[in-house]
């Protein structure tokens, strides 16, 4: 699907955060890199209008976010970076039915069980989720977003509380989904096979193209 801002500006607060992005993302792998605070999350955030822009559109397929953000919400699975903080339900497999809440008991079933294998979390379904590691918690997230067959996942900074066997497995997971990815990340590594990089700097997008080339323009801009 095509992602595109047109002109996005945001203010948060007394803070400019977005200050004219436009960009028309059609890749399967897209990167967003950038210094702290430079509004990576805020931009992220307006794919699925979690976050309003101040100014501009967000456009899902030519259509305005703001005109639809329940469509949006549908189209878009959005991780985030604690997967605690998306996980609503006591146990594995109450958070993956929570997902599916809308369907027929035995259509919500199966796609929970298929879920569950998927993720490889089936041994440990009926467990607390804040029993599970770090590395399980976002699996269960993802795998709680997938469930909802998103056309995109937009993921914010999905590896940074994972050790290197669960960035590794994660980055795995990642590639293999055969959505549209959207992937805010300080790990560039994550990022060598990708289609597209953005690099965002105070709010506006500093570069723009193949990985190798906008990392290089990140580390320069950033010694
Ligand atoms: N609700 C808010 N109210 C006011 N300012 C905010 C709010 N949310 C974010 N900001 C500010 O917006 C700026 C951009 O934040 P954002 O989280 O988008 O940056 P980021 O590039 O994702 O940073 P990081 O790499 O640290 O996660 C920051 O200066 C932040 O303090």
């Amino acid at each position: 699907m095509s992602i595109r801002f047109e002109d996005v500006h945001l203010d948060l607060g007394d803070r400019t955060v977005l200050r004219g992005i436009d960009a028309d993302l059609t890749e399967q792998r897209i990167g967003i890199i950038g210094a702290n605070g430079s509004g990576k999350s805020s931009l992220a955030r307006t794919i699925n209008a979690l976050v309003r822009p101040t100014r501009g559109r967000v456009l899902l397929s030519g259509t305005d976010v703001a005109q639809d953000p329940k469509g949006a919400r549908r189209a878009v699975g959005f991780l985030f970076p604690d997967a605690t903080s998306q996980i609503v339900m006591p146990t594995v497999r109450e958070d993956l039915e929570f997902s599916v809440r809308g369907l027929p008991r035995a259509e919500r079933e199966a796609r929970v069980a298929a879920a569950l294998a998927d993720s490889g979390l089936a041994d440990h379904a009926d467990h607390p989720c804040h029993l599970l590691s770090s590395g399980q918690q976002q699996q269960l997230a993802l795998a709680a977003v997938l469930l909802v067959d998103p056309q995109v996942v937009v993921a914010d900074e999905p590896t940074t509380l994972l050790d290197l066997r669960n960035q590794r497995a994660a980055r795995e997971r990642f590639a293999a989904l055969p959505q549209q990815l959207v992937l805010v990340t300080h790990h560039l590594e994550l990022l060598d096979d990708f289609d597209r990089v953005l690099l965002v700097d105070e709010g506006r997008i500093a570069a723009d193209g193949a990985p190798a080339e906008v990392i290089a323009h990140y580390e320069r801009m950033m010694t």
